[in-house]
């Protein structure tokens, strides 16, 4: 039987993916937009970057120590759940061989930061594919979702699919973009 043809999503993903990795941006810039979160109540959420993502653990330390709560993903069945992280928290290799909290305290963040595929300026995003953010979000729609990418991720516009949730902001190494 013949292979389906790609769906343009699918193509999309794929270039995005392609983007991201070879792009040098500079860390450090995304950085300094998210020091305005240090001024809100966490808890905060960020991930273990893979493949190109923005490393936003430097910033999710110095969160730490400045007395916040941070949180690091934890892919279930469908959906996430949040650990809170602390120095002895113990890792393992999850789904695409991400590190993944073993055990741990699951915790509700008040801030999520999102690594995003792709994302539009009205705060429309693409990600992996799993669902595991949109989800989340439906399921906390008072959480402030903040997606994080390099510019060079940026696209036209992003046809929002009916469960999407827009990004209260989208932060790259260029500028904090408010949809
Ligand atoms: N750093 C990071 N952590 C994360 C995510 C993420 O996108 N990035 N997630 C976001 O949901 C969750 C984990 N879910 C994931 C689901 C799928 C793939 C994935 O499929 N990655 C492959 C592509 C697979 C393919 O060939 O189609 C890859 O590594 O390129 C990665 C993470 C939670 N943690
Ligand atoms: N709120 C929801 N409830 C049930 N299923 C959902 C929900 N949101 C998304 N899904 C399912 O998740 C799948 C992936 O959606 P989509 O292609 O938009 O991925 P994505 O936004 O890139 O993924 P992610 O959220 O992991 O970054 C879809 O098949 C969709 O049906």
């Amino acid at each position: 039987m013949a292979v389906p043809p790609p769906s343009p999503k699918a193509e999309l993903r794929r270039d995005l993916r392609a983007r991201r990795l070879a792009f040098a941006g500079d860390r450090q810039a995304i950085d300094l937009h998210l020091a305005s979160l240090l001024a809100q109540e966490g808890p905060i959420a960020g991930y273990i970057a893979h493949k190109g993502e923005p490393d936003v653990l430097p910033f999710l330390m110095r969160a730490f120590y400045l007395g916040h709560a941070v949180a690091l993903p934890r892919p279930g069945t469908e959906t996430l759940e949040f650990i809170r992280w602390h120095p002895d928290l113990v890792m393992e290799p999850g789904l695409a061989g991400i590190p993944q909290p073993v055990g741990g305290e699951p915790i509700l963040p008040r801030i999520v930061l999102a690594p995003l595929l792709g994302f539009d300026r009205a705060g429309h995003r693409l990600g992996q594919g799993g669902g595991y953010y949109d989800r989340w979000f439906a399921a906390h729609p008072d959480a402030t979702r903040i997606g994080i990418a390099w510019s060079v991720q940026e696209v036209g516009a992003l046809a929002p699919e009916p469960w999407d949730m827009p990004l209260h902001a989208i932060v790259t190494e260029k500028e904090w973009i408010a949809p």
